[in-house]
């Protein structure tokens, strides 16, 4: 059946693991501490700053902070404070949000053609807006319907899709999900969603030979028969 809706994930997928791992995650610890100073008793820091002091309750938040970007931890509290840290960076300027240059296109010939666009990403949701919103190829914001982190729960589990399927309002088999990682594939095909895994030899992903697989956006038009991409970019 073809698909009504693409959700699609970030780091490796629409963006290059560098940009992430390079240029955003060290943004966020250069800054965090000068960050936590300056607005640790707002509401919404402070509110995250508990979450960090609940999840271990034994050291301070700005160590536990430090640790899990370390590990690059997918704990939410610290994907939500990098996206609050990295929105100074894109309204200044410094930051500017990368895509693969075959990405944009398609997102526009795909909305224009009726499918539903959301995002599925470890990043915050205020982090995938910044990212689309300041990309390389201007605001994409409006191309989506839908923004999920993991508030919804882990990229790895299945009932993260068939939360976001319920919250998309489709059968999870009318909902395709594009990404890198072949355990997110996983998990999304065992709630009933299309998977495709990008492999794009550039970012050095590796084929699992578990799902699907296009090199870029256009092969996963083809491969699925979505609209092809405009050359507008
Ligand atoms: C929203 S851009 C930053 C992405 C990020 O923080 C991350 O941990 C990568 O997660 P993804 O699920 O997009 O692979
Ligand atoms: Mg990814």
């Amino acid at each position: 059946m073809p698909p009504r809706a693409v959700l699609t994930d970030i780091e490796g997928t629409t963006t290059a693991i560098a940009f992430v791992k390079d240029g955003l995650f060290p943004f966020a610890a250069e800054a965090l501490e000068g960050f936590l100073a300056t607005h640790g008793a707002e509401p919404e820091v402070a509110g995250l700053l508990a979450e960090v002091r609940a999840a271990a309750p034994e050291r301070e938040p700005v160590t536990v902070l430090r640790a899990w970007m370390a590990a690059d931890s997918k704990a939410t509290p610290l994907k939500a404070l990098q996206g609050l840290i990295w929105r100074q960076g894109y309204a200044d300027g410094r930051l500017k949000g990368h895509l693969w240059p075959d990405v944009a296109g398609c997102l526009r010939a795909w909305a224009a053609g009726g499918l539903r666009l959301a995002v599925y990403s470890s990043g915050s949701v205020e982090a995938q807006r910044l990212i689309f919103g300041h990309s390389v190829a201007g605001d994409l914001v409006p191309l989506f319907s839908g923004f999920f982190d993991t508030r919804m729960g882990a990229k790895r589990e299945r009932a993260s899709y068939d939360a976001i399927a319920a919250a998309m309002g489709l059968p999870p088999g009318e909902i395709l999900f594009l990404s890198d990682v072949a355990e997110e594939l996983d998990a999304a095909v065992a709630a009933g969603l299309q998977g495709c895994q990008l492999v794009r030899p550039e970012d050095g992903t590796v084929a699992s030979g578990r799902h699907p697989e296009a090199r870029d956006f256009p092969a996963v038009a083809r491969r699925f028969g979505l609209p092809a991409h405009s050359q507008a970019g």
